[in-house]
């Protein structure tokens, strides 16, 4: 068990079951985008480390932006989402979303609204993470790492006010 800042944390997904969920996305993209040029669109700050390890499993050409959203506040997330860095030379490309995780779906419908805007050719979302129960949104994800529930986790990007992003593995919030 950890703590970060008052909360306590406990084990809950591996390094071994992360690269296993990472080499699958991976090769289920390479063998989709065979012959094209994707570009991977990380999502700030979470996905920094996804997309390192993603864009190192993946053998095909890629291109790898990032743009910066914020929802979240402590353990809770927010319907106000901010764009902070904003997203270049889209136009016209094949754009692969990049997240850490999708929870309730409020920061992947802000994407979404943004990428119609730039008009890129196309865009697929993956997500690391995703909380089936929280998520509310219309729009289909297209690679899913591993499906968790409801919980909040800190861990291999994610944080708790700031901490946690650098643990190599994924930690649950143990209640009370
Ligand atoms: O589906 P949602 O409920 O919108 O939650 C998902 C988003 O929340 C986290 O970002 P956050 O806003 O905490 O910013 P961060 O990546 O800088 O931690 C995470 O990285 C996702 O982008
Ligand atoms: O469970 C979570 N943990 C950390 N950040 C998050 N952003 C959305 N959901 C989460």
């Amino acid at each position: 068990m950890i703590k970060i800042h008052d909360l306590f944390f406990k084990p809950f997904i591996s390094k071994q079951e992360i690269a296993e969920a990472v080499k699958k996305i991976a090769s289920q993209i390479e063998e989709d985008y065979q012959g094209k040029t994707p570009v991977f669109l990380g999502v700030l700050n979470g996905a920094f480390a996804f997309v390192a390890a993603l864009s190192k499993e993946y053998t095909g050409d890629c291109e790898i932006e990032f743009t910066k959203l914020s929802s979240y506040q402590g353990t809770q997330s927010t319907k106000a989402v901010q764009s902070l860095i904003g997203v270049e030379n889209l136009r016209g490309r094949d754009v692969i979303v990049l997240e850490d995780i999708v929870d309730t779906g409020h920061t992947l419908t802000k994407i979404i609204e943004i990428l119609k805007e730039e008009e890129v050719a196309s865009f697929k979302i993956a997500t690391l993470f995703y909380k089936p129960e929280a998520y509310h949104e219309a729009h289909t994800l297209d690679y899913i790492g591993i499906k968790i529930p409801n919980k909040f986790i800190v861990g291999f990007g994610l944080d708790y006010d700031g901490l946690g992003r650098n643990l190599p593995e994924v930690y649950q919030l143990k209640e009370k």
